[in-house]
């Protein structure tokens, strides 16, 4: 089939500028984990924080499921990200 239907196309082109914005947001906020694990390192704090990594799953997760989004999806997503940062803050720290 050569010929995309018009509600696909618009659907797929919206879809295009969604995973956009999510790379930037994302951008974003590793800039900002870079310079807390820069500032964690300076006062020998350690790289994970798991108290407030509770307080952000069950904040996600309840932000998910006033959305419609599955909360276990938004759990495991943060958790992905959050374990991604912790790596960073390690070779921040040089643990
Ligand atoms: C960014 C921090 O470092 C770690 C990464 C977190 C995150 O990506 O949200 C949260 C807690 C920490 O385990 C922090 O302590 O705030």
């Amino acid at each position: 089939m050569s010929e995309v239907p018009p509600e696909l196309a618009r659907l797929r082109s919206s879809i295009d500028n969604i995973d956009a914005a999510l790379v930037h947001l994302l951008a974003e906020r590793f800039k900002c984990t870079q310079r807390v694990g820069e500032l964690k390192a300076e006062m020998g704090m350690p790289p994970a924080d798991p108290a407030r990594e509770e307080r952000q799953v069950a904040r996600l997760r309840a932000l998910a499921d006033e959305s419609g989004l599955d909360p276990e999806f938004a759990e495991k997503f943060i958790n992905f990200v959050i374990a991604e940062v912790i790596h960073h803050h390690e070779r921040i720290a040089g643990t």
